[in-house]
């Protein structure tokens, strides 16, 4: 019995691939969602592979209940777990039940805490002035008039040295050497091998929740060259990984812990030693979170100040009063006999944060989610919708089993949350809007970006932070215009949503700007 079947949705073609697939291979994310989201309200069908009903959803107390306050009753799919599975082993990204997920995060969460990622804004801080340093040598290489560069790769550099440093006192050495190992491995994982996968791969993919779960654990050593691409990469971290973890432990075993090591790793090590045998993360778990926390700890950043630079060439009015209110600040905080912003300068500026709040919402990289009923529920809805008899329903029961498409993108655009002008980029919105009435939901303004509840985003706060002094110190050196050829960017429906330009789709992620020195 499936009760989501009276439920609107687009109509599909071929039963066998149904039409989730109109998602996957859409051009740019949005082309599809905002056009549902329009004609459906808050809450649809999809129809999956082989025959099955998908519920996708968008209403704000929907999100809440599914995402919020269900805790541990929708969790992720089978097929997300086993991806995740392949991509990181076994991390909190996989974690496939409450009781392990919650053993996890239990380990995690010291690493997190605010006064621990207070500690990180200085090395944010130096890893945005070494991007400056290289980005200035190019400029100054003689192009008085700025330079075009792939600003995303540089991001994501920036950001593999960052996490490397800040989750585990290494140096990946990303920004020195642009052939690195690991930034070219991390990268292929995304661009490679997530853009378009083919109908095989999906209707595979549809077949695991069929096979007997031990047999899942295997899929990763598949000759195909998406697991090769795992494979590879995951190869290349472990190595570091584990002599990582054997140096902490071995510190901490000899009671004298380096305690200059704030390292998220070093507080992983030490929480891990302090829980009782029974429930310690084992030393394969120790290393995933690694993989884990680089999966999940860069690109997306990334991406994020990427969109947010692009936004800003495209919006020079806001992009020069951002720039003042940073000239502003560094007044104040030099006549207050400092060089550096400290986290309450960086957080008093209002644009900065309306600005880093708008590409959240109009840019979330990660677009949809995947969940599965635990058990019959009743799903409300904030906004009524209408089913295909003509009835208006303001809440959608399901069954045990029921997979879920929590759709962050379509949320982000809500306009009776957002505002009439939710297809636009206004960083105003949040200088002026006043977020008291909508539905509290997220980690952050009531965005979706980061998920919700247990299994938010854990680095949620981390990645803020970083964005805030890269964003500052960047805007602070440079005008950033679009390219003279002003290449059409989409938005690639990858697992973490990247920019390409059209029609060369093959080259990977990128996003050119032309880049001047202040
Ligand atoms: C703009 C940047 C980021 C965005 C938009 C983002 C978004 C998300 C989302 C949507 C989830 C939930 C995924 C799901 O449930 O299927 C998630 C989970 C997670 N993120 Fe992030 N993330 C960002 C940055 C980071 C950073 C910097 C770190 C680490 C330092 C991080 C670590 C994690 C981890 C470990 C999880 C799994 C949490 C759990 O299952 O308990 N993320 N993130």
């Amino acid at each position: 019995h499936n009760s989501i079947r009276h439920l609107r949705g687009p109509p599909s073609a071929f039963t066998l691939f149904g039409n989730v697939t109109d998602t996957l291979y859409q051009a740019s994310v949005g082309d599809v969602e905002f056009r549902w989201l329009k004609e459906y309200g808050g809450a649809w069908r999809l129809r999956g592979l082989l025959g099955a009903n998908i519920l996708a959803l968008a209403d704000p107390k929907a999100l809440q209940h599914v995402l919020q306050k269900s805790g541990y009753n929708y969790p992720k799919t089978r097929q997300l777990s086993v991806t995740l599975f392949n991509l990181t082993g076994r991390s909190i990204l996989w974690a496939p039940t409450g009781e392990i997920h919650a053993r996890h995060r239990k380990v995690m969460n010291p690493a997190f805490s605010v006064p621990q990622l207070r500690s990180f804004i200085p090395l944010f801080r130096q890893s945005a002035k070494k991007l400056t340093q290289i980005w200035k040598d190019q400029v100054n290489a003689g192009h008085p008039d700025g330079v075009t560069l792939p600003v995303d790769r540089w991001l994501a550099r920036a950001t593999l040295d960052i996490i490397g440093e800040a989750a585990f006192d290494f140096d990946f050495g990303a920004l020195d050497n642009t052939e690195n190992e690991v930034s070219k491995a991390y990268h292929r994982m995304f661009a490679d091998s997530q853009l378009y996968p083919s109908v095989w791969n999906l209707l595979f993919q549809a077949t695991w929740s069929l096979l007997p779960e031990p047999l899942l654990y295997y899929i990763r050593y598949l000759p195909t060259r998406e697991y090769k691409t795992y494979r590879s990469t995951l190869s290349v971290m472990d190595k570091i990984a584990a002599r990582l973890i054997e140096e902490r432990t071995r510190e901490f075993g000899a009671g004298d812990p380096d305690k200059s090591r704030k390292d998220v790793m070093s507080v992983l090590v030490r929480a891990n030693m302090s829980e009782n045998p029974s429930t310690r993360l084992s030393d394969e778990e120790m290393r995933s979170q690694m993989f884990a926390m680089t999966l999940a700890g860069h690109e997306t950043t990334a991406n994020t100040v990427t969109w947010m630079l692009w936004e800003l060439a495209k919006h020079p009015d806001i992009q020069e009063q951002l720039r003042q209110e940073i000239a502003e600040k560094r007044m104040e905080v030099t006549a207050n006999g400092s060089y550096e912003f400290a986290l309450d300068d960086l957080e008093s500026m209002p644009l900065l944060q309306a600005v880093i709040k708008e590409t959240l919402r109009y840019h979330p990289i990660s677009s949809f989610l995947w969940r599965v009923a635990a058990k019959d529920d009743v799903i409300p809805l904030e906004k009524p919708i209408v089913t295909t008899t003509g009835e208006t329903v303001t809440e959608i029961p399901i069954a045990a089993g029921q997979v879920i498409m929590p759709s962050l993108c379509s949320y982000n655009r809500l306009a009776h949350v957002w505002g009439e002008d939710a297809h636009d980029w206004n960083p105003m919105r949040f200088l002026q809007g006043d977020t008291e009435k909508q539905t509290k939901v997220g980690m952050l303004s009531n965005l979706i970006t980061f998920s919700a509840g247990v299994r938010s985003c854990i680095g949620w706060r981390f990645s803020v932070l970083e964005m805030q002094a890269i964003i500052v110190e960047l805007v602070e050196n440079f005008r950033f215009f679009l390219p003279d050829d002003k290449p059409e960017i989409i938005r690639a429906p990858t697992m973490t949503m990247g920019p390409m330009v059209k029609g060369k789709l093959h080259e990977g992620f990128q996003m050119p700007l032309r880049v001047v020195p202040v």
